[in-house]
C-alpha cells in the first residue's frame, strides 16, 4: 500500500511535517487557481521582484498563498523570490522557509508545467539574535527541500534528508500518495538542458561542452545527445531525476547574467539537495552548490545539476585550460571562465 504524504511526514520532525503539510495544502489551492485560469501571467504594473524579474499576477497570488501557509506553521522567517526582504514570522518558530512561489513564470500563459520550489532551514537562537544570518546557511544544512509541479499531474518531489521521494495528488484524492520511495538519477545522461539561444554569450568551455554534445557519436563524446528546455526548472529537474540528463544555466555576458539566472537560496540549493539525495550532483560548474555560503537572499549562481558523471564532465571542461583556449569551430572564443 503506497504511503500518503501524512504517513511519510511522520518519519520526519514534527515541525517540518507541520510546514510541509501547510505547503501541500497551499499547492492544492494554487493548482486550482492555475487550472481555472483565475489569475494569469499579466504583469502587475512594472514591479520587479527580488530576482529582478517583472512580477506577474500569479507570482504575487502564489506568494500570498505560501505566506499564509507559513503563518500556519512554526516558521520564524520567510524568504521569497517575490519579496525584497526576508519576513519575520513566529517569534518562537524553529524553521526558516526560502521559496520560489512560482517557478517558470515565462510559461504561465502558455499552459506549460510550472511549479513552486521550497527550502527548509533550521532557526536557532543565534539566528534570532542576528536574522541576517538565517538565509546565509549553506544548502547542506537544509532540513528538507522540495518542489511542486503544476502540470498534467500535481506532483511533489521532496527530501527530508533520507533520499528523494515523489508524491502524486490525483484529482479529488484525499492526500498526496507516494509514487516513488527513492529516486535514483541514472548515471549516464542522454539529454542536456540549456537555453541554446544564449550560446553567443557563453564562455568558451561551456560552448565547447555543448558543441561536443551536438557533435554526437561522430564527435569526442562518441554518443548522441537529445536536447530539452522547458524553461520551468521544476519540469526539467523532474525529467532529469527520472531518466537522467543535465541542466545548465551558466553565467554569461548579458547584463546582470554574470552569475546566470537561477537563485542560490530558493532554487539552486533545494534542487541540488534533491539531486544529491537521488544520487546525482549539483554544482556551480565546479563546486558543490550545497557547500557555498550564501551572502544575499536573492543572489544568483551558475548551476549545473543532474547525472553525476555528466556534472563531473562539465567540471572537467571548465577546469581544462586547453578547453578555455580552444577556439570553438563555429563561435570563436570569448575568454576566461565566467563562474
Ligand atoms: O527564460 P530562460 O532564460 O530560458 O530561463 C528559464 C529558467 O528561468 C526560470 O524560469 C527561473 O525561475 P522563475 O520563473 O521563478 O524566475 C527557471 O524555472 C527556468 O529554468
Ligand atoms: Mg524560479
Ligand atoms: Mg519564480
Amino acid at each position: 500500500m503506497a504511503r500518503t504524504l501524512t504517513t511519510y511526514l511522520e518519519t520526519g520532525s514534527r515541525d517540518v511535517a507541520a510546514l510541509v503539510r501547510q505547503l501541500a495544502d497551499a499547492s492544492l489551492e494554487l493548482a486550482g487557481l492555475i487550472a481555472n485560469g483565475a489569475v494569469g501571467g499579466e504583469a502587475v504594473s512594472d514591479v520587479h521582484n527580488g530576482g529582478g524579474d517583472v512580477q506577474k499576477a500569479l507570482d504575487v497570488a502564489a506568494d500570498r498563498l505560501f505566506v499564509a501557509a507559513a503563518r500556519r506553521a512554526p516558521v520564524a522567517f520567510y524568504g521569497s523570490e517575490e519579496q525584497d526582504d526576508a519576513q519575520p514570522m513566529a517569534a518562537d518558530g524553529t524553521l526558516a522557509l526560502a521559496i520560489d512561489p512560482l517557478d517558470g513564470s515565462s510559461n504561465i500563459e502558455t499552459n506549460v508545467s510550472i511549479g513552486t520550489i521550497f527550502s527548509v532551514l533550521p532557526v536557532t537562537d543565534a539566528h534570532r539574535a542576528d536574522p541576517a544570518t538565517v538565509f546565509r546557511q549553506r544548502g547542506r544544512d537544509q532540513l528538507a527541500a522540495g518542489f511542486f509541479i503544476y502540470g498534467p499531474q500535481l506532483m511533489l518531489v521532496i527530501s527530508l534528508g533520507q533520499g528523494t521521494q515523489v508524491f502524486l495528488h490525483a484529482p479529488g484524492a484525499a492526500d498526496f500518495v507516494e509514487v516513488n520511495s527513492g529516486m535514483a538519477i541514472p548515471e549516464k545522461a542522454k539529454e542536456f538542458s540549456i537555453n541554446a539561444s544564449n550560446q553567443r554569450h557563453w564562455d568558451a568551455p561551456i560552448r565547447h561542452y555543448i558543441d561536443d554534445c551536438l557533435a554526437g557519436a561522430d564527435g569526442p563524446r562518441t554518443r548522441n545527445f537529445n536536447m530539452r528546455w522547458v524553461a520551468s526548472a521544476v519540469a526539467d529537474a523532474y525529467r532529469i531525476f527520472l531518466r537522467g540528463g543535465i541542466y545548465l544555466y551558466p553565467g554569461d555576458t548579458r547584463e546582470g547574467y554574470a552569475d546566470g539566472r537561477i537563485r542560490l537560496v530558493y532554487e539552486a540549493n533545494p534542487i541540488a539537495f534533491l539531486a544529491e539525495q537521488a544520487g546525482g550532483a549539483g554544482t556551480d560548474g565546479i563546486r558543490p552548490l550545497l557547500d557555498i555560503v550564501p551572502e544575499k537572499l536573492h543572489q544568483r549562481v551558475p548551476i549545473v545539476f543532474g547525472s553525476r558523471d555528466e556534472v563531473m564532465t562539465v567540471a572537467r571542461y571548465l577546469s581544462d585550460p586547453e578547453s578555455s583556449g580552444r577556439v570553438s569551430p563555429v563561435f570563436g572564443d570569448r575568454g576566461a571562465i565566467n563562474l
